[in-house]
């Protein structure tokens, strides 16, 4: 069993910062766990509502509960008129998640929660709302003004996501691969997104601010953006030869590569072999001659002149792009899927809430005499 990683210096590293009954990270060196479930057994076996539902509601449904919560989703995709016409006025050069970021917002102002009695109905909203919102966006802007009907008939949100993008049912196995996906995505401790949404939450405010908040901390690179720059890495490279020399040369020249390390796991991210193995079958399905290849061989030479592994994010790039998903759009599903988890820990912070404030150490000048401005250099 791995040791676990030690962990200390700049970024709040190594030190607790509340307490969570949601989820494990590396708590042996490389598990994950979601309120004691472990993650493999999950993506293996659950739907990402399930998942949904286990975080926000505490347990896993049964059968008729589960029915209940993805009819409740399903029934509340629509997306009301103003919301709409704020999308269509965001350019199409916008990145994705500032279109997330502001769909969240209005949607806070149309939808504004009253109190926090109203949490359940929120999130769900939501997660019912997202996949179509983004979307709706991006096909009004990439696809000749077209709007699309967001009610559809998916039966889950990973086939939303896909229907409403492709505006045609999608085929079962990428139904699947969603699930998967949406599921290792849907959790992960003090994360940076998280632990935004909690500092937020911590000021009673209300969620939607907390999971706008939460959409601009998963944008940059270092967190959610890293599935998108892993792309934007592999994509052009033909062959895995061609990869290992470019890997070689950003190494020497001290580039980061994207979705690599981790800020807690030490020898790997057990989301990674869940969704290389989806990467691997979607290769063979597509016929794709490098891709995987390329990514394979990324892998191998970032363990051996490194000692870095795949993070959740890596392989998230390869099996996003063979299903036709457009690589600007990698981090808004990341959006509908930790959404979940953003709002089961702002549950769980209102719940036994002390705002979040810690302190610095200061490294200013003692003291300053004042300088009248006239005399300002
Ligand atoms: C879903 C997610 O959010 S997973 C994370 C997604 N982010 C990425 O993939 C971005 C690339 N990775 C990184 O930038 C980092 O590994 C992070 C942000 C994830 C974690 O950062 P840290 O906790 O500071 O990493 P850590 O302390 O383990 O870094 C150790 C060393 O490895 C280096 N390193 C870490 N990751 C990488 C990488 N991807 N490429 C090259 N070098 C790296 C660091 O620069 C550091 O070197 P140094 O000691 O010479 O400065
Ligand atoms: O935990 C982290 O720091 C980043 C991460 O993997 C996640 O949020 O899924």
């Amino acid at each position: 069993m791995a040791e676990a990683k030690k962990l200390s210096g700049a970024g709040l590293r190594g030190q607790s910062a509340g307490e969570t009954a949601l989820c494990t990270v590396g708590q042996t060196g490389a598990g994950l766990t979601y309120r004691g479930y472990d993650i493999k057994e999950l993506a293996d076996k659950a739907q990402f509502e399930e998942v949904a539902y286990l975080l926000l509601y505490g347990k896993l449904p049964n059968q008729a509960e589960l029915d209940g919560y993805k009819a409740k989703l399903k029934s509340q995709r629509a997306l009301p008129q103003a919301l709409k016409t704020v999308l269509e006025q965001i350019p199409a050069d916008a990145h994705p998640m500032d279109v997330m970021r502001t769909g969240c917002s209005m949607l806070g102002n149309l939808e504004t929660e009253a109190d926090f009695a109203e949490q359940y109905d929120k999130v769900d909203r939501m997660l019912a709302v997202f996949p179509g919102m983004i979307n709706y966006w991006y096909n009004f802007t990439h696809n000749d003004g077209l709007r699309i009907e967001v009610d559809t008939d998916a039966d889950s949100i990973g086939e939303q996501f896909l229907w409403t993008l492709h505006n045609k049912k999608p085929e079962p196995l990428h139904v699947d691969v969603m699930h998967a996906s949406l599921i290792l995505y849907a959790e992960h401790e003090f994360n940076a997104s998280t632990f935004t949404a909690r500092v937020c939450a911590s000021t009673l405010s209300d969620i939607h601010s907390c999971v706008t908040a939460a959409i601009g901390s998963l944008r940059g690179p270092l967190h959610g953006g890293a599935n998108e720059a892993a792309m934007a890495m592999i994509e052009h490279w033909r062959s895995a030869e061609e990869a290992e020399d470019a890997v070689m040369g950003m190494l020497a020249r001290k580039d980061k590569i994207m979705g690599f390390g981790h800020a807690i796991y030490r020898e790997s991210d057990p989301r990674n072999a869940i969704i290389k193995e989806w990467s691997k079958k979607l290769s063979e399905q597509t016929g794709d001659e490098y891709l995987y290849a390329v990514s394979e061989r990324v892998e191998a030479v970032m363990w051996r002149e490194k000692k870095l592994f795949c993070n959740a994010d890596f392989f998230h790039a390869s099996a996003y792009s063979f299903m036709g998903i457009p690589t600007k759009l990698f981090t808004p599903i990341f959006v509908c899927s930790r959404a979940s988890g953003w709002c089961a820990h702002v549950i769980e912070q209102r719940a036994n809430n002390r705002i979040i404030r810690p302190s610095a150490d200061y490294t200013g000048p003692e003291s300053a005499a004042w300088v009248a401005i006239e005399d300002r250099v």
